[in-house]
């Protein structure tokens, strides 16, 4: 089973476009875990185990884990999101990017040591840094494209004079990521919530791509217009929320508050598809 596949199975069995991204960040868990670097794995299992049938995937950021020399905790994780969920895909949100012989090193760390499906990736030094990941069969590979963040504009949004039609630069990205640079059909594209204007172009440019969409919940993006810009039968979206939903309770009852968010964000989501 491709990426692709697992994503429409599980948006089809979990009726959901909800992602749950899994920032864990001690000094935020509930008072029987804070502040305990060792417990990184115990919380994400309690998120995952609270949210498994209201997901279409999980995203691990990896910088949470290593940050804390937590790479064991999660690999257990992963293990654990393929025991309780398997029909879950999981990205794994590395953003990476380099020279063919280093992104080979990089590939195997997502998808051999961890198992992910698909991995987040920065097309900044081109086609050959794409490339290494292309070699797993069936596995995805997000590009960014149009970041949620406000200086995505400082290199996203100039113009490239050289390039037929002046696009943007980051119509450019998407305009590879449908066309040329989509060998196996394994790639998707990074465009944040916070943007649904820049959502709707990217639509445009790249009607069949799976977007992976961050953004929703802590830094405000708006879930309706998300869907709006995004959204079309057969072309997948996966809009994430992290801190909103594992945070949103700092007490006991964490796990709980942490389903309800997903819930209350995932029916908005399908509400919003009209
Ligand atoms: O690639 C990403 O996941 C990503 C791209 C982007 O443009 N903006 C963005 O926020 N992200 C990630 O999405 C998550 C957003 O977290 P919250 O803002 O807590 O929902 C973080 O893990 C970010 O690293």
């Amino acid at each position: 089973m491709t990426f692709l596949d697992m994503l429409r199975a599980a948006e089809q069995q979990n009726g959901s476009m909800l992602c749950v991204g899994l920032d864990p960040e001690p000094t935020r868990f509930p008072a029987q875990l804070k502040g305990d670097a060792n417990k990184i794995y115990d919380f994400c299992a309690r998120i995952v185990d609270a949210t498994a049938d209201l997901a279409i995937a999980f995203k691990p950021q990896i910088a949470y884990f290593a940050a804390h020399r937590a790479e064991g905790q999660l690999e257990r994780l992963m293990e654990h999101m393929r025991r309780v969920a398997p029909h879950v895909p999981i990205i794994l949100d590395a953003k990476r990017g380099d020279i063919g012989s280093t992104a080979e090193q990089y590939a195997k760390e997502a998808f051999d040591r961890y198992g992910a499906d698909a991995v987040t990736l920065s097309p900044f030094m081109g086609f050959d840094s794409v490339m290494p990941y292309l070699k797993y069969e069936g596995k995805g590979a997000f590009l960014l494209c149009r970041t949620s963040n406000p200086g995505g504009d400082d290199l996203q949004n100039q113009r490239l004079a050289s390039v037929d039609g002046q696009p943007l630069l980051y119509e450019h990205v998407a305009r590879l990521a449908q066309g040329s640079w989509n060998l196996n059909g394994q790639l998707g594209l990074v465009v944040g919530a916070t943007y649904p204007a820049e959502i709707e172009r990217v639509r445009a440019l790249a009607p069949t791509l799976p977007l992976l969409i961050p953004g929703v919940g802590a830094q405000g993006g708006d879930a309706v217009a998300t869907v709006r810009a995004g959204w079309k039968p057969g072309a997948p979206i996966v809009v994430n929320s992290s801190r909103a939903i594992l945070y949103a309770s700092s007490g006991d009852d964490f796990q709980e508050a942490a389903r309800r968010e997903a819930l209350r964000t995932r029916d908005l989501l399908q509400a919003a598809r009209g």
